[in-house]
């Protein structure tokens, strides 16, 4: 679904949240990097951080891992303040919670990793006996044990970023923050990294900023996406892809027959291929058919999704079509019995699920475009409000 900036997902009762971040924001001189971010998170989730360049992912993720002084908002660990309401020793306290591996995180290039490990652990005020174990733990988990006597100055990328990653989960937090956390990995790697995000974020929560999409149904069962500072989807990683098959999403012209239309993104949808196709009486009257909820040719949906959605969709032919069932329904039976009594050769019919790329892509640009209206909005208000001060000033100042 789309965020409504203002609304905070309502969690069920059975649990309550662990992270609550109110309306935060972060200006850096005239710039606003993030504002109004409202979410609640509980453990158990493993979150997606998705945005484009400079959306504020890092910014955002660094407000919640304390290392970043929130300009504005609230924000709550197990509804205990976490922001300028709290004293130094509850953020300390609070901050203990925390895991954080930050973008290029730094490593001191004279320690072995061994010795990294022990210091950060040591920082964390972590026993002798606890440290060895989490050591050894973690060493032999992150595939880094080879390479324990070995100095971070020599280590290479993807072993400098399983150090970080190892650094961030010494001290066993309830919470971790992941920036990009498979960057520089190597496949076999990404792939034993994810699946050990997965196993760590059952007991914990963790939110994860990547560019790599096809991570996201892979370990997250839910994804933010920001855009200039904004969230505009708090969803599932599949109801993020279904939207790719929404039209509406870029808010064109719609060209489908039926209702339902820019409300698909939670409806079946199937890709249905005839062997001839539909004038516009036969497509009017299959969408009045049980279960459907429209049905539209391909090449008649508008230029821009069309542009957008070119790779997957290419080849369409005047005889493909997308047929969108109601919630609930299976629109197949009757209408492959419509065909039959036609006399049309049913084909095929495919279920669409969307992909997350697509459906990212035009999200972006729509939040983009929303975020234009508002500034030319906010500019308009400007100019005016500079008219109304000319004018007072031009009446005040008349004789
Ligand atoms: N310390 C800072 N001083 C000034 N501006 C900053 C600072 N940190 C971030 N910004 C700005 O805030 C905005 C958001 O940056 P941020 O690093 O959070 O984005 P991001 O989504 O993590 O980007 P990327 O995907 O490129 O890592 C950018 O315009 C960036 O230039």
């Amino acid at each position: 679904m789309l965020q409504d900036p203002h609304a905070t997902r309502v969690l069920p009762l059975s649990s309550p949240p662990l992270l609550t971040c109110r309306d935060i924001g972060r200006q850096f001189g005239e710039h606003s990097a993030v504002s109004g971010l409202s979410f609640q998170a509980t453990r158990g989730e493993v979150i997606g951080l998705l945005g484009p360049n400079g959306a504020g992912k890092t910014t955002s993720l660094r407000m919640l891992a304390g290392t970043l002084a929130a300009s504005q908002g609230e924000l709550a660990l197990d509804g205990e303040a976490f922001d300028a309401r709290a004293s130094q020793r509850q953020l300390n306290r609070l901050k203990q919670r925390i895991g954080y591996l930050p973008e290029g995180a730094p490593l001191w290039p004279q320690l072995t990793v061994r010795e990294t490990l022990d210091c950060v652990a040591g920082l964390h005020g972590l026993s002798r006996k606890i440290r060895n174990y989490r050591l050894s733990e973690l060493m032999e988990r992150l595939d880094i044990a080879p390479f324990a006597n070995h100095l971070c100055a020599v280590l290479s990328k993807g072993y400098r970023r399983r150090l970080a990653l190892a650094m961030a989960l010494i001290h066993d937090p309830d919470i971790l923050l992941l920036d990009e956390p498979t960057d520089g990995l190597d496949p076999l790697q990404k792939d034993s990294v994810r699946a050990f995000i997965r196993e760590l974020g059952r007991e914990r929560l963790i939110i994860v900023s990547t560019h790599l999409l096809e991570e996201v149904p892979r370990i997250c069962d839910r994804v933010l996406v920001m855009a200039s500072g904004r969230l505009g989807f708090d969803d599932t990683p599949a109801a993020l892809a279904a939207m790719s098959l929404d039209e509406g999403i870029l808010g064109g012209n719609r060209s489908g027959y039926g209702a339902g239309f820019g409300a698909t993104s939670s409806l079946p949808v199937w890709r249905l291929t005839l062997g001839r196709a539909l004038n516009d009486r036969e497509l009017a009257s299959a969408s009045r058919l049980s279960g459907v909820a429209a049905i539209t040719p391909l090449t008649q949906m508008s230029a821009s999704s069309a542009g957008a959605l070119a790779n997957a969709q290419a080849d369409v032919q005047d005889c493909t079509l997308r047929l969108t069932g109601r919630a609930g329904q299976d629109p197949r039976p009757a209408l492959a019995r419509w065909c039959g009594q036609m006399g049309i050769m049913f084909e095929e019919c495919v279920r669409e699920r969307g992909d997350i790329e697509t459906a990212f892509r035009l999200l972006v640009m729509r939040m983009a475009s929303e975020q234009g209206q508002r500034q030319g909005q906010n500019h308009g208000q400007l100019r005016e409000r500079a008219g109304h001060q000319v004018r007072d000033h031009g009446q005040g100042g008349s004789p």
